[in-house]
């Protein structure tokens, strides 16, 4: 199964120490916010260190199809001339968001509860995912949607034309769930209201708070109750984005398995809603320094320094899955290469992600000469140790860009080089993963 073009095959193999500094790029949640909400403000929005990844730049895309202005004026810097809330025009053509999950959804929310009609379509990996977890509280607004079997893709959205606030908790673990009620609360008159039990990513209201909007958070018995107060004008801003700590996950993760390896990865946020696998790592016996904290874009930031560990296996406790969810395939590398075993469970929503990333990994640790146990909602790694992996194999990706870095990172520590069968994806969220972890002498090469 191939990405957008051609698949790429790859290949990590084990080399030298891997030593430098790694300069991730943008945090991609962020990314995505930033261009939405510019595109919903009045004024001209300034965005530095912008993820350039495929998923953004669908996203912005799809921003101009709604017509907002978006600019691109030099590496990560682009601006945004926004049409505010509630004037969105009617896209042209159908709106094709490719493998993101976070900008359909986020974009179906903040059109939802305005008079217009989209249509949205995605890869064949999004194609699969369900949206019926957002549209059924878009439902509540007024709008309607009708998509394939199962709420998947193609999917047209009619916004409601008199839209009502909603109060609405959400199911499961989700940031785009609880970002696609607050984006289509903007356009709604009086108080909309989202409860969650368990705290996911909080950059939409960080954010929606530094635009303007009126934002308050309660931890009530029954979760977060955050209250959106609609309609508000919401003014162009100046965006800074962090780096993104789910891509720094990888060139940390590898140089704890590499030994030898000392590696600097600057300014990497560290919002507690997002540092769940750094907490996990320094468990399991982690060399991770976390040096110069500051604040950089309204996020708490960190220079990490990271130096070659033996890791132990642990019990991932279950009420942190939200604050790592893009985290579990690397760390299930991680945990194949400790002594003892990883158990993770609280993860089913691993199963609706660019891929089934539970039966993805353990279907490739097995490949590798991994034992796995899985169960819906679990995954427990038995380790084998450092340089215990026999590796060696060819690992399908299903357009999945986190399988296939995992992948790779592990092929760096196991006995035979690892191939993913597609890197392709790897464009979504880190466009410079292998040039960036070349860089630090690690031994990724693509098929001649
Ligand atoms: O809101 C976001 O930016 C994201 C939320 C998470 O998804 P869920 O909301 O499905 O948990 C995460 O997996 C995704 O990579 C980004
Ligand atoms: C799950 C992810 O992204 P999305 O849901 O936006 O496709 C991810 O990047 O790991």
């Amino acid at each position: 199964m191939s990405g957008h073009g051609d698949p790429i095959l790859m290949t990590a193999r084990k080399g030298g120490p891997l030593s430098g500094v790694a300069e991730v790029p943008g945090d991609k949640s962020i990314s995505h916010r930033a261009l939405i909400l510019g595109a919903l403000s009045v004024g001209r929005t300034e965005i530095t260190g912008l993820l350039e990844g495929q998923d953004v730049l669908d996203t912005a895309k799809a921003m101009q199809a709604f017509g907002a202005t978006v600019t691109q004026h030099g590496p990560g810097a682009w601006s945004v001339e926004g049409v505010g809330v509630g004037g969105f025009a009617e896209p042209e053509a159908v709106i094709d968001c490719g493998n993101s999950g976070t900008g359909v959804r986020l974009i179906m929310g903040c059109m939802a509860s305005s008079a217009l009609t989209a249509t949205f379509t995605g890869d064949a990996s999004l194609r699969k995912r369900p949206m019926g977890r957002v549209t059924d509280p878009l439902a509540l607004f007024g709008a309607r949607a009708y998509g394939r079997e199962g709420g998947r893709l193609p999917m047209t959205v009619v916004g409601a034309a008199e839209p009502v606030p909603v109060c609405y908790t959400t199911p499961m673990a989700s940031a785009q769930v609880k970002s696609a009620v607050l984006l289509a609360g903007l356009n709604a008159p009086g108080e909309t209201v989202v409860i969650e039990k368990t705290p996911t990513r909080d950059h939409t209201e960080r954010m929606l708070r530094g635009f303007g909007a009126e934002v308050t958070v309660e931890e009530t018995p029954e979760g977060n109750r955050i209250t959106l107060k609609g309609q508000p004008e919401l003014t162009a801003q100046k965006v800074a984005v962090p780096r993104d700590p789910s891509s720094a996950a990888f060139p940390v993760c590898a140089a704890l398995l590499v030994p030898g390896s000392d590696i600097m990865v600057p300014g990497v946020s560290q919002n507690p809603t997002r540092n769940g696998l750094f907490l996990t790592l320094k468990e399991m016996g982690a060399n991770i320094e976390f040096l110069n904290e500051r604040e950089e874009g309204g996020e708490p930031v960190a220079d990490l320094r990271v130096r070659y560990s033996e890791l132990t296996g642990i019990t991932v406790p279950a009420a942190r899955a939200a604050s790592q969810i893009d985290e579990y395939p690397v760390l299930a590398a991680v945990a194949a290469c400790a002594r003892g075993t990883t158990t993770m469970p609280g993860v089913h929503e691993l199963r609706v992600k660019e891929s089934d990333r539970i039966d993805a990994m353990a279907r490739g640790l097995e490949a590798c000469g991994v034992k796995i146990e899985e169960d819906e909602d679990t995954l427990i790694v038995h380790g084998l140790g450092p340089d215990g992996v026999p590796g060696g194999a060819t690992v399908a990706t299903h357009i999945d860009h986190r399988i296939a870095m995992s992948f790779l990172v592990l092929g760096l520590a196991s006995q035979q080089p690892i191939t993913v069968d597609d890197g392709s994806p790897i464009a979504t969220s880190f466009p410079v993963f292998e040039e960036l972890m070349r860089g630090l002498g690690a031994t990724i090469t693509r098929a001649e």
